[in-house]
């Protein structure tokens, strides 16, 4: 039993956060300690008190009470009180009582905690290190961040997120043809930002109807908890910025424009990452920036990070997408003139990189083109290792970067198309001629109709009623018909796009009239009755049989589950039409799309029903020429909508077919080539798809799980075959994260995460796993143990020391030094004779059941403390030993990163006045910088563990 004296030093073996303690009393066999540190008192039974007797020995240096600090030469006791003999810091004799120590000393170092006899279950510490194994793994591996998404791994979306994910501040336009799956992209390309850190605070601004199908994405495919900002929550707010409340933010655009405080609130509120959706809104003219344009200008400059998000990033006109792309990089995109030269080329350009890619052995044309093509770009190393075998490949790779870079359509566009992504069911018209009821005719003859009004009459018509006409949805004969062919189509779910708001309210009240169950969804409804009456469409027992939507108020939605898209009316622009086509059209469509088009066959309806299917075969499947052509044609088709003529109609339409044949075939040498190869590239894709699986099958998480679950005491049940019941178990240690009060039940199997999206789908990602790593590393647990262990080549007896050291780089948080310098994991295990054991793996040595008694393992730490000390020197010297390679190959990895980032703008400087000296300056400040904090690298012994053979 131990021997309590007033005035000694304890530690509580349970809280050691309570500091040092000091024994105030011994009575009745209790013992009460003071805490000064945390002004705690405790009270225990003497004889089996949870306390560790703090004791120094020769050699320590221990700090007093007021602050000063002590060599420690010799350690006396007397009354059961050690008095400190020693030298200050001056090099003056002085003498320290225990009494005297400082309140404040923490003892949770490794070596502290093994010499106080602090010490965890072997089990913690293997633990503890398999976590820094597998954190150092899972920062190393080329997919991080891309694992974790509950999400199908398509080839083209993990290029994207990995190619942009890993550049240091990604400013890109995220422009893949509709319904391919940009939102997870950059899901994906979030989730990556946050998990490395390099990314923090995020806003995602949206056009209002897709608030809730971001919020929902956000958080049931990658756990990240967006927090919706609306009028009400923001009003909420009465003193200062209310976008600092929270790290993710979703908005809708509608919601900062008219309104100069909030826009100026987001702009003071230091995102890391901007993301906006349906970017093509964003329209910008020389004469004429829209505003809302001009709030994400200004959000651009103030955020490192910008995803712009577009199906359509033409439909407002060229100059507007080139001011989006000068939005992302000021530097490559600075002039619209040049922007255009450069198309022209692209078709040159193609041709260049396609011999790069095929060729083995470029012929002298080819040299010669691709020489005066990079003149300019500071590349004559890459020109010339094209001739040394050992290096010719990684130098066609970096040309082939740097044309499509700076040459071709630039490093912050990606398009994957239909035509390339492969694999999508197929669409199907069916049309419906119908003649212009008497009343539309009579109307448009006797007015000066616009081409609005043409092409729809019934807004003519609505705004020329008198109190006793009938409303126009009861003599349009399309309304009749819509009717019918939803009827017939009995249950099957059908989508309805009509230009205008009232055309689909007066639509929905036409269709309940006639017994249909319909749901309306325009942008003049308010989020939450749009969010319902989608819900309600999408209810497969009781759901609505149709949604009526406007133009605006189905945009980006997801309507796969539909299969019957009917268009109620055309709109002009072809880009309009391809993303209402793409609400069915789109990732997890599984049959053939159905496309119902009733028109009045007869006038402008007719004229411009012809020109899509004849002249731009635009039902049939997206055409990149369909816009081009409509620019170059658009006003002969207007006047040909004015006045229909059947000869002149045909020749048109002919005119239109030849040259989308024309721009087809172009863009398929030249642009959409570049795009191709710079959006997705086959091969690279494939490597990551397969590093993917590979993960998903290694099964490595849920042994991994099932220690920790049994160390902290979290109660496992099984559910069927990869999924699992988790609860907090009787003797949980601590709140563990994520982790409900009622269980969770969860899944190790991505298929089954796919379709049950009642479970947690587990990945090395997932915030419990992440929550349960960080709890094992932050805390001391398992960072000091003692173990029996086995092993053939040790003898019975032989003492061991195993120590962990991490290499750590400390920087600020804007260099993301971890992109150069993850935390290394050092692992080193001596015996009492100082023989270097480290070659014996971690798993060979075999633990043994039988464990320590605690008493007598605090007298063999205690016995052996000058050894233990001795070994942890020895492995301390070889772990400094590693750090010069370690240092040096972060530093080169650094310099080789920053060299081709100073070359890239360094010759874009050479064409472009406006990228500043300084921006190199800075480049080369943030080099050095780096290479600073990497020299300073400091090491950390993490966990100690004392082994004896048996
Ligand atoms: N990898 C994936 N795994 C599972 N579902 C996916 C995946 N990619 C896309 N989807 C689903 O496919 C649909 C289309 O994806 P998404 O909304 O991201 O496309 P988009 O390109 O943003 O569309 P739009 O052009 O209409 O804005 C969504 O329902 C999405 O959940």
């Amino acid at each position: 039993m131990p021997i309590f004296v007033p005035g000694q030093r304890w530690i509580s073996e349970t809280e050691p956060e309570l500091g040092l303690g000091i024994v105030l009393s011994v009575e009745n066999n209790r013992v009460t300690l003071l805490f000064i540190a945390s002004s705690e008192r405790r009270t225990y039974a003497v004889n089996n008190a949870p306390l560790t007797r703090v004791r120094f020995s020769k050699g320590d240096l221990i700090e007093s009470a007021d602050g000063w600090k002590l060599k420690v030469t010799e350690v006396k006791e007397q009354n059961g009180l050690i008095t400190y003999e020693g030298v200050d810091e001056d090099g003056t004799p002085r003498t320290l009582e225990e009494v005297e120590l400082n309140h404040f000393m923490q003892f949770n170092r490794p070596q502290d905690r093994l010499f106080t006899g602090q010490l965890d279950p072997s089990e913690l510490f293997r633990l503890r290190y398999e976590t820094l194994q597998k954190i150092g793994q899972l920062e190393q591996s080329p997919v991080r961040g891309l694992i974790g998404g509950r999400t199908s791994i398509i080839p083209h979306q993990i290029y994207i997120a990995h190619e942009v994910a890993h550049r240091p501040s990604p400013r890109v336009l995220l422009a893949d043809e509709v319904g391919l799956g940009k939102t997870i992209e950059a899901g994906l390309i979030i989730h990556h930002q946050l998990l490395t850190g390099r990314a923090e605070r995020v806003l995602i601004i949206v056009p209002e109807p897709l608030l809730h199908q971001w919020l929902v994405e956000m958080l049931r495919r990658f756990n990240l908890r967006f927090a919706l900002f609306d009028d009400e929550r923001y009003w909420q707010f009465e003193h200062g910025n209310p976008f600092l409340s929270e790290q993710l933010v979703l908005c809708g655009l509608d919601f900062f424009m008219d309104d100069e405080e909030r826009q100026e609130a987001a702009l003071a509120a230091g995102w890391d990452m901007c993301v906006v959706d349906e970017a093509h809104h964003l329209q910008w003219s020389e004469q004429n920036a829209s505003p809302e344009y001009q709030f994400v200008e200004r959000l651009g400059r103030s955020v490192p990070s910008l995803l712009l998000l577009t199906a359509t990033p033409e439909q407002l006109g060229k100059r507007s997408h080139f001011a989006r792309l000068r939005l992302l990089d000021p530097d490559r995109f600075y002039s619209y003139d040049r922007f255009q030269l450069e198309e022209m080329q692209y078709e040159s350009l193609a041709d260049v990189v396609n011999h790069l890619l095929d060729d083995p052995i470029l012929d002298r044309e080819t040299l010669s083109q691709l020489k005066s093509l990079i003149a300019h770009d500071l590349a004559e190393d890459l020109l010339n290792r094209l001739d040394d075998p050992e290096r010719a490949e990684s130098a066609r790779a970096e040309l082939i970067q740097l044309l499509l870079d700076r040459h071709g359509t630039g490093r912050v566009l990606f398009r994957n198309t239909r035509a390339t992504v492969k694999g999508f069911p197929g669409r199907e018209l069916i049309t419906h001629p119908l003649p212009i009821p008497e009343a539309y005719r009579r109307l448009l003859a006797e007015t000066q109709p616009e081409i609005e009004d043409l092409l729809h009459p019934e807004t003519l018509y609505a705004r020329h009623a008198k109190e006793d006409t009938p409303e126009w949805w009861r003599l349009d004969s399309r309304v009749e018909w819509l009717a019918k062919t939803i009827k017939s189509l009995r249950s099957a779910k059908v989508l309805v796009i009509c230009a205008k708001p009232q055309t689909a309210i007066d639509l929905e009240e036409a269709l309940r009239i006639r017994g249909i169950r319909a749901a309306v969804f325009h942008e003049k409804m308010s989020i939450v009755a749009r969010d319902r009456a989608a819900a309600w469409f999408a209810d497969a027992e009781n759901g609505a049989q149709a949604l009526v939507c406007s133009e605006i108020g189905s945009e980006g939605r997801n309507f796969q589950f539909a299969h019957h898209l009917v268009v109620f009316d055309l709109p002009l622009n072809p880009d309009l039409l391809e993303q209402r086509i793409g609400r069915l059209d789109r990732i997890g469509q599984t049959e053939t799309i159905r496309i119902h088009v009733a028109y009045f066959e007869d006038g402008a309806q007719g004229v411009l029903f012809r020109w899509y299917d004849q002249g731009l075969n635009a039902f049939s499947q997206p055409s990149p020429a369909a816009l081009p052509v409509f620019n170059r044609l658009g006003s002969e088709l207007a006047a040909l909508l004015r006045v229909p003529n059947a000869e002149e109609e045909i020749r048109l339409i002919e005119r239109a077919r030849k040259l989308a044949h024309a721009i087809e075939e172009e863009l398929h040498q030249g642009r959409d080539r570049l795009l191709e190869l710079n959006s997705c590239r086959k091969d690279a894709a494939e490597r990551l798809v397969r590093l993917i699986e590979a993960t998903d099958r290694e099964n490595d998480l849920w042994p991994y799980l099932e220690d920790v679950f049994d160390a902290y005491g979290v109660a496992v049940e099984e559910h069927s075959d990869h999924c699992y019941i988790l609860r907090p178990g009787e003797h949980m240690r601590t709140q563990f994260p994520e982790l409900p009060e009622d269980g969770v039940t969860v899944t190790l199997d991505r298929g089954i995460g796919l379709a049950r999206e009642d479970m947690q789908f587990l990945t090395w990602e997932h915030p419990m796993v992440r929550g349960a790593m960080d709890l094992i590393l932050n805390s001391e647990h398992g960072n000091a143990a003692m173990s029996l262990v086995r092993h053939p080549e040790l003898e019975t007896g032989q003492l061991l020391l195993e120590t962990v050291y991490v290499l750590e780089c400390a920087a600020p948080k804007r260099l993301q030094i971890g992109r150069f310098f993850p935390p290394t994991v050092l692992r080193f295990l001596f015996d009492q004779d100082g023989n270097d054991l480290s070659a014996l793996p971690f798993e060979s040595l075999v633990e043994q059941p039988r464990q320590f008694d605690r008493e007598q393992a605090l007298e063999l730490v205690r016995s052996r403390q000058k050894l233990i000390n001795r070994l942890i020197q020895n492995a301390e010297k070889k772990a400094r030993a590693r750090m010069p390679s370690v240092i040096s190959d972060s530093t080169k990895r650094m310099l080789d990163t920053m060299t081709t980032e100073l070359k890239r703008l360094a010759a874009l400087r050479r064409v472009n006045p406006n990228v500043r000296q300084e921006e190199l300056d800075q480049l080369k400040e943030q080099a050095i910088e780096m290479s600073n904090c990497i020299q300073g690298a400091h090491l950390r012994l993490d966990s100690v563990r004392l082994l004896v053979a048996v």
